[in-house]
């Protein structure tokens, strides 16, 4: 099978309805603003507010540089447009690049963690536009200029770089340079090509094509044998149509008058224009192993299944996030500002941006180690045509890209502070990325490639079926809907869902031809258990979770996915009656805690009530294997509301005990205790226990009972202080899943896709 053959397979995708839902759903947009110091008491609002905050004031009147002190100036970029070139859309106005715009601010925060706000200019007027921005540089680390066309881009920012005395990037320009040369170079090295030999062609004379191929000339490649193109054509030397100054000093001496002639016998071909713009001709006139990066968004100029229709030789980029080889300025924007800003950099210099280039690079050609295996689950990838650029949710990013980009501001004297050990910045910086989307990320893209028959126990309810529909557009499976074939049908007319699409399969507990040996089955479990076969009958019959459960049990689907309409324990009790618990295996919830940039696992949150010493150590044990899953190694507290025997309780002597055991079990992970929360997960709280074996805050929280474990993530979920995924029910012998009472569809497609994944390969 054509390389690429694969690749289509494995991609996903979203509907418009899903993206206009995903942008509504709650709070509408994409981002908020936190305060990060207390603001409860009088005292809180004097310091904050007046009288205190005047003491900052003159502190930064007679200092400018203590604002990276007492200000949020040393983490906070604007991303501004005035949406004159909105990714490949072209001009649809500032107000229409808002969601461009938001989305590049949380991509800021989600992988660097660097503050960031949109800002949208309403005026396609150049001074204007500088005239509005030059005068925000006391707000900002940072500019990031956005979707704004050529020429006028290049005139904005080298005028802003001049006046401002922050960093200024345009980051379709810059951005897109550096990660179209890192992928390029390692592109040209696969195919054995030399940078100074290559042909290569660029469809596209904008912000980012002029800004590719200046790059890439810097680097090394010959200016004669880069070919620039543009609605007009090829970019030829006397060419006067559509013409400016930056599409000039590119213009070639050739005959080539148009992108087809260009193309032929081409070895490299970047696509920065628009939707469709390469055809299947073109490409199949290229040379040998030609490397195709169309790097349009949303759509490319030519889609990799188009590519590998005609071709099995090419190495293909696109600038999605569903392909493989994804060139995005997204590998590089948020890791050159954190690395800038780290260094309270006034400008972002060549140097650093040519220094991004080789990190991006190398990354690419350095084996994968277990812990970023997550982010790849399941495709260790290998330095190979598939995998010439490293994946957004590569967690090495974040070390390698910020660590170059100070050094190389350091030496090239545009840094204000200095870092003087690099390896412990990159160890802060890894701190600062949470594994936990890697991870999650991971999973949908191992389901993916492996994908499953899920049942949906619920399937009348209307948020199941969205969420059955949206797994199967997502490339994850056979969604089966399990529920009376007339209702669902009713429902999902009323609710406007097309359930007719491959990989959707209605089955009716009562018409089903399965239900004989389901009862059969069932039955052989339950018979000493003082169940009749009529209850069982009974249970199959009426009872979706029994029926869902066994159709998991006998093999006729890989995982199921239930619990929105019953509540937890009851929906288990149900399965348990269906399936075991693994060997050797005990049966919990997990539920994942992501707070301020930490991912915390706390067990049981499901199923123990109150759970005696040997449950407490059983439970760790299986926390450890979840968390070890899930590409992290553990640290286990086990909790209680007394630490190492003060105050001396009853109610904490079976965690005691539970310590005990392990030790007696020699587990391979780290584990003490009893400890109370703050002593876990305040290092400063654990200094004060220097005998404490953990070597660093706990990750993994091991509740003494039920209650306290669900009381705390209902909590902490409730009043908006984190995310919590699950419970995630762990330790059976079938995969399934148990939503809480009334999930979104969205959380539901995420417990389908885990149960998935739990079904293995
Ligand atoms: N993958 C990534 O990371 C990035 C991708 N891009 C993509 O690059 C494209 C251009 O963006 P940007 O440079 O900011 O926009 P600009 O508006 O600055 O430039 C667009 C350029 O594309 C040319 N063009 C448009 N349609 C065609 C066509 N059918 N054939 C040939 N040339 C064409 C225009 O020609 P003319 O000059 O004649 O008008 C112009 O030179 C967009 O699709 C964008 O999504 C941009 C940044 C990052
Ligand atoms: C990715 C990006 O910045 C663009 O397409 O404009
Ligand atoms: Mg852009």
């Amino acid at each position: 099978m054509p390389a690429n053959d694969k690749a289509a397979r494995t991609r996903a995708s979203v509907t418009e309805q899903e993206a206009l839902d995903f942008h509504s759903e709650g709070r509408p947009g994409k981002l908020e603003i936190n305060p990060t110091k207390p603001m409860a008491t009088q005292r809180d609002l004097s310091l904050a507010y007046s009288p205190g905050v005047a003491v900052p004031v003159k502190a930064i009147a007679a200092d400018p540089a203590t604002a990276y002190d007492y200000t949020t100036r040393g983490n906070m970029v604007a991303v501004i447009s005035n949406g004159t070139a909105i990714l490949g859309l072209g001009n649809l106005g500032a107000l229409a690049s808002k969601p461009v715009m938001e989305g590049k601010s949380v991509l800021f925060k989600r992988f660097a963690d660097v503050d960031s706000i949109d800002l949208e200019v309403d005026t396609e007027n150049v001074d204007e536009f500088i005239n509005c921005v030059r005068f925000l540089g006391p707000s900002f680390g940072g500019i990031n200029l956005e979707d704004i066309k050529a020429p006028e881009c290049f005139i904005i920012e080298s005028r802003l770089r001049e006046l401002m005395d922050i960093p200024v990037f345009h980051d379709d320009q810059h951005g897109t340079a550096i990660i179209a040369a890192a992928g390029l170079i390692n592109a040209l090295e696969l195919t054995g090509r030399d940078l100074k030999t290559t042909k290569l062609v660029c469809n596209g004379a904008g912000a980012a094509a002029i800004a590719c191929v200046e790059l890439i000339k810097a680097m090394g490649f010959n200016q004669d044998n880069i070919i620039l193109c543009d609605t007009k054509g090829v970019i030829y030397q006397g060419r006067t149509e559509g013409m400016n100054q930056w599409k000039s000093a590119h213009a070639v001496k050739t005959t080539k008058r148009t992108l087809e002639e260009a193309m032929k016998g081409a070895d490299v071909v970047f696509g920065l224009s628009q939707k469709g713009a390469f055809t299947e001709e073109m490409i199949r006139s290229m040379a040998d192993k030609p490397i195709i990066f169309a790097m349009a968004n949303p759509d490319p100029e030519i889609t990799p299944e188009e590519v590998a229709r005609i071709r099995d030789d090419a190495i293909m980029a696109t600038g999605r996030s569903d392909y493989p080889n994804q060139v995005n300025n997204v590998l590089g924007f948020p890791y050159i500002f954190r690395g800038a800003l780290d260094v309270r950099a006034s400008q972002i210099n060549d140097a650093m941006k040519i220094a991004a280039v080789h990190a991006l690079a190398n990354l690419a050609r350095e084996d994968v180690p277990d812990d970023v295996a997550a982010a790849y689950q399941g495709n260790r990838p290998r330095f190979g045509a598939q995998y010439i650029i490293p994946v957004p949710f590569d967690p090495r990013l974040i070390s390698a890209i910020p660590v170059a980009v100070a050094e190389a501001a350091m030496e090239s004297g545009v840094a204000r502070k200095n870092i003087t050990n690099l390896a412990a910045y990159a160890a802060e910086l890894s701190a600062r990325r949470d594994p936990i989307a890697a991870t999650t990320q991971g999973i949908y893209e191992r389901v993916r490639r492996f994908p499953k028959r899920v049942v949906f126990a619920e399937a009348e309810e209307e948020q199941v079926m969205r969420a059955a529909i949206s797994f199967c557009h997502q490339g994850l499976g056979t969604a089966i809907l399990l529920g009376r074939d007339d209702v669902i049908r009713a429902t999902a007319e009323k609710a406007g869902i097309d359930l007719d699409r491959p990989g959707i399969e209605i089955v009716n507990a009562r018409l089903s031809n399965r239900v004989e040996a389901y009862i059969d089955h069932l039955y052989a479990r339950l018979q000493r258990q003082g169940f009749l076969y009529r209850d069982v009958q009974r249970l199959i019959h009426n009872d979706r979770n029994h029926f869902a459960a066994t159709m998991v049990a006998v093999g006729d689907a890989d995982a199921m996915v239930t619990g929105t309409t019953r509540n937890y324990a009851t929906a288990l009790a149900d399965v348990s009656r269906c399936i075991d618990a693994k060997p050797g295996h005990k049966v919990i919830g997990v539920s994942i805690v992501i707070a301020r940039g930490r991912t915390i696992f706390v067990a049981d949150t499901a199923v123990h009530d109150m759970p005696n010493a040997e449950d407490l150590a059983d439970i760790a044990v299986e926390a450890a294997r979840v968390a070890k899953r899930m590409g992290y190694e553990p640290r286990i507290a086990m909790l209680a509301y007394s630490t190492f025997g003060q105050p001396i309780g009853e109610r904490s002597e079976r965690v005691r005990e539970a310590v005990k055991i392990l030790d007696h079990r020699r587990v391979d992970f780290e584990y003490d205790g009893e400890m109370a929360a703050d002593v876990a997960l305040n290092p400063h709280r654990m200094e004060q226990y220097p005998f404490c074996r953990l070597s660093g805050t706990a990750n993994v929280l091991v509740m003494p009972a039920i209650h306290s474990a669900s009381i705390s993530t209902r909590m902490l979920q409730e009043l908006g202080a984190s995310t919590v995924i699950g419970p995630l029910l762990v330790g059976l012998d079938k995969s399934v899943q148990i939503t809480s009472m009334g999930a979104k569809d969205s959380d539901i497609v995420n417990m389908a896709a885990i149960a998935a994944y739990n079904a293995g390969t």
